[in-house]
C-alpha cells in the first residue's frame, strides 16, 4: 500500500546537520550530489522542490578548525557565515551538473511575522519554483539574535511548508526516523513508522535534544510536523542515506516515520496567524468565553477576557490562552494594550462609554482568529 506522499506535488525538503556534514567531517560533497540528482528526478516527474538546509554552523566550524562548538552568539553567527559560503557552492555546483538553477533565501523569523514581508517572501519563492529553479534556504543567522530566531531548521521547514501550502515536508536525519525513544540511548526503542501529526503522545517519546551539531532532535521534528500538518502537509521523517530516499518516500514507499495531517487545512491568511512565532501580547479568557472559540467559534468579546499582558497595539498579533495559562487561540487584536486592559469583563455596550470610542464590538472578530 502506498502512502498519501504518493499525490505529493510540492515538497519541501528538510536535510540536517550532522547527515550534509558528515557528522562534522565537512560537507559531504557525496551525498549531496545524490539528493540532488533525487531531487531533478523528482522535478521530471513535475514534482516541486524545495531545499531547506542546515549545516552553516557546523561547516563554519570544520573551516575555522573550531573542535568544539562555541557558546557565544557572535563567534556562532560569524561560523555560520563562513559555513554557508561553502553549503551553497556545494549546491550550485550540484545542482548545475543537472541543468538545474537553485537560489540562495536566507530567512529571519522577522521577515515571515511581518505580514508584507511574508507575503513577499512567499511570491518571491513561488515565482522561483515556477521558474523551475530550487530554492535553497536556510536561517540568516548572521542577522538573528535569540528574540527574533526562528531557532532551528526543522521549525523553518514547517514554515516554509506552511508558506509554500506544500503537500509534504520530508525531514532527512541521521536516524530511520521517530523512534519510541532516543535509539542512541535505548537500543530497544523501535521505530514509529505511521502516526497522526500532532498526537501529543508523539511529543513525551521525542523529548531531549539532538546532536551537538544540529539543535533541534525528534522534538523539533515532531512539532515541525503538527506545524506543517496546520496547512495540509505530511511530514516523512527518514534517514537521508537511504538508498533513493527521496525517490522512494515520494513515491509513497513506507520507510521511515510518516507524521500525517488529519485536519482540514486552514486558510493561508490564517495559517500566518497561527505561524506567528512571538506574538506581541497575550490575553487571557474566563472559561465561557473559551468554550465559545473552542466550540462555538465565535468571536472573543471583552466581557470573556479577564486579564493582559505585554505591550500591542491595535492590529497586532496576541495569544489567547485559557484560565491555566494554556496558548487556545491566536489573532488580529481590535484593541490596543491598555485600551484592553479597561475594557476586561465589560460588556460590548458599555465600551464606548469608557474608552470614549467603539473601534469594534469584538475585541478579536472570529475571521482573524485562528483557534490552535
Ligand atoms: N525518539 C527519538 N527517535 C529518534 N531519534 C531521537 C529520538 N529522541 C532523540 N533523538 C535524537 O535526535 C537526533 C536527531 O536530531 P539532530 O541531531 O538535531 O538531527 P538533524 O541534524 O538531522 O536535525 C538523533 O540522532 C537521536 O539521537
Ligand atoms: N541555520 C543552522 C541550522 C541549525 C539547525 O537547525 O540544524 P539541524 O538541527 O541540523 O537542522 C545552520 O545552518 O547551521
Amino acid at each position: 500500500m502506498t502512502t498519501p506522499l504518493a499525490q505529493a506535488r510540492r515538497v519541501v525538503v528538510k536535510i540536517g546537520s550532522t547527515l550534509l556534514t558528515n557528522t562534522g567531517a565537512g560537507l559531504d560533497r557525496e551525498a549531496i550530489a545524490d539528493w540532488v540528482r533525487q531531487i531533478a528526478e523528482l522535478r521530471a516527474r513535475n514534482i516541486e522542490v524545495v531545499v531547506v538546509s542546515s549545516g552553516a554552523i557546523a561547516e563554519g566550524l570544520k573551516r575555522l578548525g573550531w573542535t568544539k562548538r562555541p557558546h557565544a552568539v557572535n563567534e556562532l553567527q560569524a561560523a555560520a557565515a563562513v559555513g554557508q559560503m561553502g553549503l551553497v557552492q556545494v549546491w550550485e555546483s550540484c545542482f548545475s551538473e543537472r541543468g538545474l538553477r537553485t537560489a540562495q533565501v536566507l530567512l529571519t523569523n522577522s521577515d515571515l511575522a511581518d505580514r508584507n514581508r511574508y507575503l513577499n517572501a512567499r511570491t518571491t519563492l513561488r515565482t522561483l519554483v515556477s521558474l523551475g529553479v530550487v530554492p535553497v534556504i536556510n536561517e540568516n543567522d548572521t542577522v538573528v539574535v535569540d528574540e527574533i530566531r526562528v531557532g532551528d531548521n526543522d521549525t523553518l521547514g514547517a514554515l516554509v511548508a506552511n508558506l509554500l501550502e506544500a503537500d509534504a515536508l520530508v525531514i532527512l536525519t541521521d536516524q530511520q526516523g521517530l523512534y519510541s525513544a532516543d535509539p542512541r540511548k535505548d537500543p530497544a526503542a523501535t521505530l514509529v513508522s505511521r502516526a497522526r501529526a500532532g498526537d501529543p503522545h508523539l511529543e513525551t517519546i521525542a523529548g531531549g535534544t539532538g546532536s551537538h551539531l544540529g539543535s533541534g532532535g525528534m522534538i523539533t521534528k515532531v512539532l515541525a510536523a503538527k506545524r506543517a500538518g496546520r496547512s495540509g502537509a505530511h511530514t516523512a521523517i527518514v534517514s537521508g542515506r537511504e538508498p533513493d530516499v527521496l525517490s522512494r518516500v515520494l513515491a509513497g514507499e513506507p520507510i521511515g516515520t510518516l507524521l500525517e495531517a488529519e485536519r482540514e487545512p486552514i486558510a493561508a491568511r490564517k495559517q500566518w496567524l497561527a505561524d506567528h512565532m512571538k506574538p506581541a501580547g497575550r490575553i487571557t479568557l474566563d472559561a465561557g468565553a473559551v468554550k465559545a472559540l473552542t466550540h462555538d467559534g465565535k468571536s472573543l468579546l471583552s466581557i470573556g477576557a479577564t486579564a493582559v499582558d505585554g505591550h500591542f497595539g491595535r492590529g497586532e498579533v496576541v495569544s489567547v490562552c485559557a484560565p491555566d495559562g494554556r496558548e487556545i487561540a491566536r489573532g488580529l487584536v481590535n484593541y490596543g494594550a491598555a485600551d484592553t486592559a479597561r475594557i476586561l469583563r465589560k460588556p460590548t455596550a458599555e465600551i464606548e462609554a469608557v474608552l470614549g470610542y467603539l473601534a469594534e464590538p469584538e475585541l478579536i472578530h472570529r475571521d482573524n482568529l485562528v483557534v490552535l
